[in-house]
């Protein structure tokens, strides 16, 4: 009998340690229990994996959710899922191609028209490493999409936001920026041999920059913009990686990826918590890792960075640069 009891308790000490660690890497639930009964919320890339998990949790909390998608037919099934899981029946899906700036302007088009409120926007959608491919408008696609995407439709959206005060911008970014570097010279890899890498980690820090300028931007409105990695995550991101739902259950790599890698559910929080907390009522220009405020790379804390990227994006999507901005860029060496 005595002999087990020490492979028994070595066993014990390893499993217990082994989901002590998964709670920790998972980081927890949103805390907060708050509601958004009357609140409009859309969510882009909410067909599949943590855009689709962030939906659910707002529809449960009430509000009228838009799921925003490039595919209509995977769209209206995540719709359709969400309705009936949470039993909120104003989840609706709309078409939204973020590789498109026509297809941009006319959602926005159709959202001025058609909402009476924008109370939470989360700019979710992305793609990560996929090979050197453009928009529709001849960006390179993690750039087009990921950044300026989303920087056009926020701006677009921009006064619905503001009538709709208080409100939030939320931009999922990823811990991937820390190794990014924006190159203004060669923004859209038309240069450089294209890294597939280091284009998502520019995007991704193009994100964190953009968060900080739209916020010192909308100081006084009433709107608040924060910028959040979800943790590492199962979901489809990985499928120009080669890393797909069969390397997650591998034999040899399936238990690494069940201690370090969260669900799209717990993944979800983050954006949750930022979109209702009340305890972040008033919180913007911040980056968090999971449900816990950081200080980000140091390139995404330099203001002269981001002035000068919001000018070369608002440049390169065709909105009207204000005078501050170009003539500080105007000042930057190129
Ligand atoms: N999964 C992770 O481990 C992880 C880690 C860090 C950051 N993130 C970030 O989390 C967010 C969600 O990613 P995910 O893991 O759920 O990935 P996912 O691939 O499952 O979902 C991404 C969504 O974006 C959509 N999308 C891509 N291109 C689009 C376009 N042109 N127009 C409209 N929608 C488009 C996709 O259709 C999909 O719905 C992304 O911003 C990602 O960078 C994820």
């Amino acid at each position: 009998m005595s002999r087990y009891v020490l492979p028994v308790s070595a066993l014990g000490t390893v499993v217990g340690g082994a989901v002590l660690l998964k709670d920790y890497v998972a980081g927890g639930a949103c805390p907060s229990k708050a509601t958004i009964h009357g609140k409009t919320v859309i969510v882009t890339g909410a067909n599949t994996g943590i855009g689709k998990q962030t939906a659910l949790e707002l529809a449960k909390r009430g509000g009228n959710i838009i799921l925003a998608c490039r595919d209509m037919e995977k769209c209206e099934a995540a719709a359709k899922d969400i309705r009936r899981e949470t039993l909120n029946h104003h989840v609706n899906a709309r078409h939204l191609d973020l590789a498109s700036l026509k297809s941009i302007r006319e959602f926005a088009a159709k959202i001025i028209a058609e909402e009476e409120r924008v109370d939470i926007l989360v700019n979710n959608a992305a793609v990560m490493r996929c090979p050197h491919w453009t928009t529709e408008d001849g960006f390179e696609m993690q750039f087009g999409v990921n950044h300026l995407g989303h920087f056009l439709l926020t701006n677009l959206l921009l006064d619905k936001l503001k009538a709709s005060a208080p409100s939030r911008v939320i931009n999922v970014t990823s811990l991937a920026h820390v190794a990014g570097h924006i190159d203004f010279d060669d923004l859209n890899w038309r240069e450089r041999k294209y890294n597939t890498k280091a284009a998502y980690c520019q995007s991704k820090l193009a994100v964190v920059l953009f968060t900080r300028e739209l916020s010192r931007r909308l100081q006084g409105s009433g709107v608040t913009v924060n910028a959040l990695h979800p943790g590492v995550a199962r979901t489809e991101l990985g499928r120009h990686t080669g890393m797909h739902n069969s390397t997650f259950s591998s034999f040899t790599l399936g238990p690494i990826f069940w201690l370090l890698v969260k669900s799209p559910q717990l993944a979800a929080q983050p954006s949750t918590y930022l979109a209702v907390a009340e305890e972040l009522e008033g919180v913007s220009g911040k980056y968090f890792d999971g449900l816990k405020e950081k200080a980000p790379a140091p390139e995404a804390e330099d203001d002269e960075v981001a002035r000068r990227l919001w000018a070369e994006s608002a440049r390169l999507v065709g909105l009207e640069v204000s005078h501050e901005s170009s003539a500080r860029a105007q000042s930057l060496p190129r």
